[in-house]
């Protein structure tokens, strides 16, 4: 990976990723979270393997979306949040004080709940982080770039000849898909998503969970999702919090069918959550 301590051209990272790495891109150690005095995590450890999809699951409240946010650390945004273990990306220790959140975030993009494209059209809306970032150095590599990852989030063929309108001005599908185009435009390694069918009637949210399944051959995936049936059709790998608590991992049909521990058990079958 290129270094999340210097500037880095994320370009390359994707591109030169060798064929077969075993080794997950994230690991997290005894990660305890805080909101003021209460605490949200306790002593989470759990590894993220790259190029699948790992969908975080649990009951309304066991603290998904904060171990989420905890990996690109959007946590910092919240002033009375504070984090701690240790949390490696590719090696690197993404809490190190001499760690550059921007770069971070580019490598480890975020997808939110609600769409939410910039009051920009459709093209600035993707040029946007590129151009922040430096990634190109003409307007035609901007306009690949644009093309590329239109293409990646399957939305060009709709947009294709209407670029300079505004984003806002498409349907909340394609506005998610919008979303993710401008995520995967900074060529990230990692895209976390927090619950993005959410807003989505069932024919956009079959878009997406399509396109996830296409995206995770060049990027890593992690998936808050309130849907069992969700996980099931998105994620190679599934991990149930419950309570705060980390409470089970594994390949997700093997979380589904034989799960080992009683409270995984209970929530797949409807008794909690
Ligand atoms: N900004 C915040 N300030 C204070 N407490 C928070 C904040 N965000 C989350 N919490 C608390 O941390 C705990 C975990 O919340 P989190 O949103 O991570 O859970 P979740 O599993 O994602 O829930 P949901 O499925 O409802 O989105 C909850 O008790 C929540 O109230």
């Amino acid at each position: 990976m290129n270094n999340i301590v210097t500037e880095m051209s994320g370009a390359a990272s994707v591109q030169n990723k060798p064929a077969v790495n075993k080794a997950p891109i994230f690991t997290a150690k005894n990660v305890d979270v805080y909101y003021g005095a209460k605490q949200a995590l306790d002593k989470i450890n759990l590894d993220i393997p790259r190029n699948k999809v790992t969908s975080l699951i649990g009951p309304s409240g066991c603290g998904k979306s904060t171990f989420l946010r905890c990996l690109n650390r959007m946590n910092d945004l919240v002033d009375i949040c504070r984090v701690e273990g240790d949390i490696q990306l590719e090696g690197q220790d993404i809490y190190a004080p001499e760690v550059d959140v921007v770069a971070l975030r580019q490598h480890v993009g975020m997808v939110f709940q609600k769409p939410n494209p910039f009051p920009k059209s459709i093209y600035d809306n993707i040029a946007y982080g590129p151009r922040i970032h430096g990634l190109t150095s003409s307007k035609s590599e901007l306009d690949d770039i644009v093309e590329w990852s239109l293409q990646r989030a399957g939305l060009w063929k709709e947009v294709s000849d209407r670029l300079q309108e505004p984003g806002t001005g498409l349907s909340g599908g394609q506005q998610q898909r919008l979303c993710i185009a401008r995520a995967i435009a900074v060529r990230p390694e990692v895209i976390l998503m927090d619950e993005p069918c959410s807003a989505l009637d069932p024919i956009a949210t079959a878009t997406i969970e399509e396109l996830i399944d296409e995206l995770r051959e060049k990027f890593t995936i992690v998936i808050v999702t309130h849907s069992m049936q969700q996980a099931a059709r998105v994620s190679q790998r599934t991990a149930f919090f419950h309570l705060g608590n980390l409470v089970e991992t594994g390949a997700t049909k093997t979380l589904f069918t034989s799960p080992e521990d009683e409270r995984t058990q209970n929530y797949i079958t409807g008794r909690i959550g």
